[in-house]
């Protein structure tokens, strides 16, 4: 339900929000939808003006957990027109071959979003909201967390300013400032932790009347064991593909240095889509290899006074497309924790770092979790077929068994709650998998005992 019919909070307070990304604009709506008045200040130039840079990762996997909170602010439906809806994952062999794993149900899908284009209409939502007023070019510096005041540098003019706040939440991502002045906190935890591997985007080209080359509505994969590529559809008959690839190693980004190298190495192991690519190495070279890293810290909130969300807070490899939805479900959790506890910042800041930060940790490993089974599982016709016998165990036992995938992706379940759920499916599958190889087998009076016994025993 849109929160702009709740009554306005007493009293209504001038917030500030650090980080116009994501996160940040979304949660601007959330708050000035309570009667705050919000000052909202971001670092880059307004994306919405032309020749604004813009940053990596084209396009995003939206699913309902980020959904929910597009709808909390009533623009679902407005995203769901420019969104294309991904019902399968397509796997792609050396040899061109093709296999293909369902999300969920027939009408189950995750939505690919232009990342730009979904920051540009959370912005222009917030802009038309006369509560929030947006300031561009505003580099937070640091801030005095008991002082509460931050610095702010115009990245335009250079000039450094000093701004108080009542109340600041740090939604300024991955390499948030806001977090660094909060690590400076007494007894602050905080953990980084780099993949070896790096990301490298690339481009898959319309044809010549801007149709889809490859299966439109599916996320494509190509599973390599120790490295993987992925595509995700945009609107155009474009795809964003992106490479998973080790720093270091015998196929690594070290191992190729020259256009040659780069081309072959496509040819021989990606061979299908090298026709697709003409600027493959033109591409490589020019766009960055981005590094993977899992951001853990606590606490997120100072006091009553800041408080993180998003990536700021719990920053995840992007393997099971969650982290724009971890942080979209953030604002959702926070407001309603404003319902429900308003106007006690104390318990509502409190409140969410303790209910949302099992939920994060959850979420970050099952973002490793998932790059194992993209890049190597799934390639693996026992994998297939365990995921079919886990669709047929869900079918035969409605309410009683979930498959992971399905609780993280379509669900509202806790992060948390379904991973350990969905470990405990995992241990059942690996007991099952033996009796059975074909998907026939499923209905085998013997392995249909065994499924009765292991559901009996369940609690
Ligand atoms: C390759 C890749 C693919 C991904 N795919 C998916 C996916 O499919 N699905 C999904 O759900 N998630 C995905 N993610 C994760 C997603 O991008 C992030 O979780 C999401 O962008 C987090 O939003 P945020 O608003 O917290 O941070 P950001 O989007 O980074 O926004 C932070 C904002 O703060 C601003 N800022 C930063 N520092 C300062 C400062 N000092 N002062 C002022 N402003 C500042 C930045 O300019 C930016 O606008 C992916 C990530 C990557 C890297
Ligand atoms: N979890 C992950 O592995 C990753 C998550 N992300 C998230 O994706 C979202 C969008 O990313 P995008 O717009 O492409 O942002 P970028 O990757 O372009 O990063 C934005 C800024 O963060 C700083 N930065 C980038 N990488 C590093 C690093 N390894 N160490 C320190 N600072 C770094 C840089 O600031 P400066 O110019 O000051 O150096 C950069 O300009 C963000 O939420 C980010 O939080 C992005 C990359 C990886
Ligand atoms: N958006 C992504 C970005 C990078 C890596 C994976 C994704 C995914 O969405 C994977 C999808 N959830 C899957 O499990 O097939």
């Amino acid at each position: 339900m849109p929160t702009s019919s709740f009554p306005a909070p007493e009293p209504a307070e001038t917030l500030t929000v650090m980080g116009a990304g994501l996160v940040g604009s979304l949660l601007s709506l959330f708050l000035a939808r309570r009667g705050h008045t919000v000052e909202v200040y971001e670092r880059r130039a307004d994306m919405r003006l032309s020749g604004a840079v813009e940053g990596r990762s084209i396009n995003l996997a939206l699913s309902d957990r980020g959904w929910r909170a597009l709808e909390g602010v009533g623009i679902g439906d407005e995203i769901r027109q420019v969104a294309i809806p991904m019902y399968r994952r397509v796997m792609h062999d050396a040899q061109g071959n093709l296999s293909y794993q369902p999300y969920g149900h027939d009408n189950q899908a995750i939505y690919s979003v232009s990342r730009a284009g979904l920051n540009r209409t959370l912005l222009s939502l917030a802009e038309a909201n006369p509560r929030v007023r947006l300031q561009f070019n505003q580099q937070c510096l640091g801030i005095d967390t008991r002082a509460r005041h931050m610095e702010l540098r115009d990245t335009t003019t250079g000039e450094e300013r000093q701004v108080n706040f009542r109340r600041l939440f740090g939604t300024d991502g991955a390499f948030s400032a806001v977090r660094s002045a909060m690590q400076k906190t007494e007894r602050y935890n905080y953990s980084q932790s780099y993949l070896d591997y790096g990301y490298k985007e690339l481009n898959i080209e319309p044809g010549p009347n801007g149709e889809w080359l490859l299966e439109k509505n599916a996320l494509h994969i190509w599973p390599r064991g120790q490295y993987m590529m992925i595509a995700l559809p945009n609107l155009d008959g474009s795809f964003n593909c992106t490479l998973f690839f080790p720093y270091e190693g015998e196929h690594s980004f070290a191992a190729l240095q020259t256009p040659e190298q780069v081309q072959a190495f496509f040819e021989e192991v990606f061979p299908d889509v090298v026709p697709l690519m003409p600027e493959l190495t033109d591409e490589y070279f020019r766009n960055p290899t981005g590094s993977l890293v899992t951001i853990r810290c606590f606490p997120w909130a100072f006091h009553d006074d800041v408080l993180l969300l998003g990536d700021a807070s719990h920053a995840i490899v992007p393997f099971y497309g969650q982290g724009m939805n971890a942080g979209f479900e953030d604002c959702t959790v926070l407001d309603q924790l404003l319902e429900q506890f308003g106007p006690d910042w104390h318990r509502i800041f409190d409140e969410f770092q303790r209910r949302r930060k099992p939920d994060a940790d959850a979420i970050a490993d099952l973002a490793v979790y998932n790059f194992e089974e993209m890049r190597d599982r799934v390639g693996d016709p026992r994998f297939l077929l365990q995921k079919k016998i886990e669709s047929k165990i869900a079918a035969q036992f409605p309410g009683h068994w979930t498959p992971l995938y399905s609780q993280v992706t379509f669900s509202h379940t806790p992060y948390a709650e379904a991973w350990q759920s969905g470990q405990a499916q995992e241990q059942i599958m690996r007991r099952l998998m033996p009796h059975i190889q074909t998907e026939a087998d499923y209905d085998r009076p013997e392995v249909q005992a065994l499924v009765a016994q292991e559901m009996a025993d369940r609690p």
